[in-house]
């Protein structure tokens, strides 16, 4: 199994976002300079990484710029901000190294072919007859279940995946499905976030996240599954009609507090060539 963690992306993105990022929006004591606590959230929220603690902030301050605190008037210079950006890559890379559950997602995956064996055809066919409760006014005649392969996916202690959408372009996933192989002993959860959720929303603490995860996005309206091996959570990640919402179905994977969680993870997707919304998001 490879860790399903990909660090180059990540890297990327962290050099072009942390140039466009406001910081500022963070200095919640409006003191002039970010803290660890304050950088911690504002790296949270830049890397939607849940479990980035204002130790590891510190370390990535340190290593950037010299200076445990950011000093938001020198973040002002741009040559400064470039500089930090390309350091943060370097800091990134050792958080990433010693704690990889840090960033958005931390487990292992294997990726398995539909048309290995019986077992998979199976579990293929029960998917259908279970997901036709949620195909309102639509048929599986749309949709295709084995365009991707079934994934496999192991979360060891601290292992979790921060909120994203299973949806993306150019397809569009339509249904996702999760099954459950394997229950953690805490923690581990499946939570389903309220519509409209703010991704860059991260206002607990790492420590708290971590030990507390559903109970704290519950609080906040997601309807949040215990794993169960053998059943299966199915949902839709709807496109409003005008395919304006960009991340529907958003979920979240709690952090596994002790023991193992397996899943296998599959979706029902729509090609481009089938239906409106998909072709509204294709060209982007
Ligand atoms: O493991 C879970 O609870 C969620 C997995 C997931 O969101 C995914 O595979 O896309
Ligand atoms: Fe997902």
């Amino acid at each position: 199994m490879k860790p399903s963690f990909a660090k180059e992306r990540a890297m990327q993105r962290l050099v072009f976002q942390t140039r466009s990022f406001s910081f500022h929006l963070f200095d919640f004591d409006a003191s002039g300079d970010l803290s660890g606590l304050e950088l911690a959230a504002a790296a949270r929220s830049l890397l939607n990484a849940p479990l980035f603690s204002a130790q590891d902030a510190r370390a990535w301050s340190f290593a950037s710029t010299g200076k445990p605190n950011l000093s938001l008037a020198w973040l002002d210079d741009d040559d400064n901000l470039a500089t930090l950006a390309l350091r943060s890559r370097e800091a990134a890379a050792r958080i990433i190294e010693h704690r990889p559950e840090r960033l958005a997602r931390h487990s292992f995956q294997a990726a398995l072919p539909w048309d290995v064996g019986e077992l998979l055809a199976a579990l293929a066919f029960q998917l259908k007859i279970r997901a036709q409760p949620l195909l309102a006014n639509s048929s599986w005649s749309y949709l295709e279940l084995q365009v991707e392969p079934l994934q496999v996916i192991r979360y060891t202690k601290n292992g979790h995946y921060a909120p994203h959408s299973d949806s993306g372009w150019p397809g569009h996933r339509r249904l996702s499905f999760l099954v459950y192989l394997q229950a953690p002993i805490k923690g581990g959860e499946t939570c389903l976030l309220p519509a409209g959720w703010n991704f860059s929303l991260h206002p607990w603490g790492a420590g708290r996240y971590r030990m507390h995860c559903a109970e704290l996005l519950q609080a906040v309206g997601a309807v949040c599954f215990c794993p169960v091996p053998g059943r299966m959570l199915a949902w839709r990640n709807d496109w409003n009609a005008d395919g304006s919402l960009e991340v529907p179905g958003a979920h979240v994977a709690c952090p596994v507090v002790e023991g193992e969680k397996w899943v296998a993870s599959a979706w029902a997707s729509q090609t481009c060539d089938q239906g409106t919304v998909c072709q509204t998001h294709a060209g982007r």
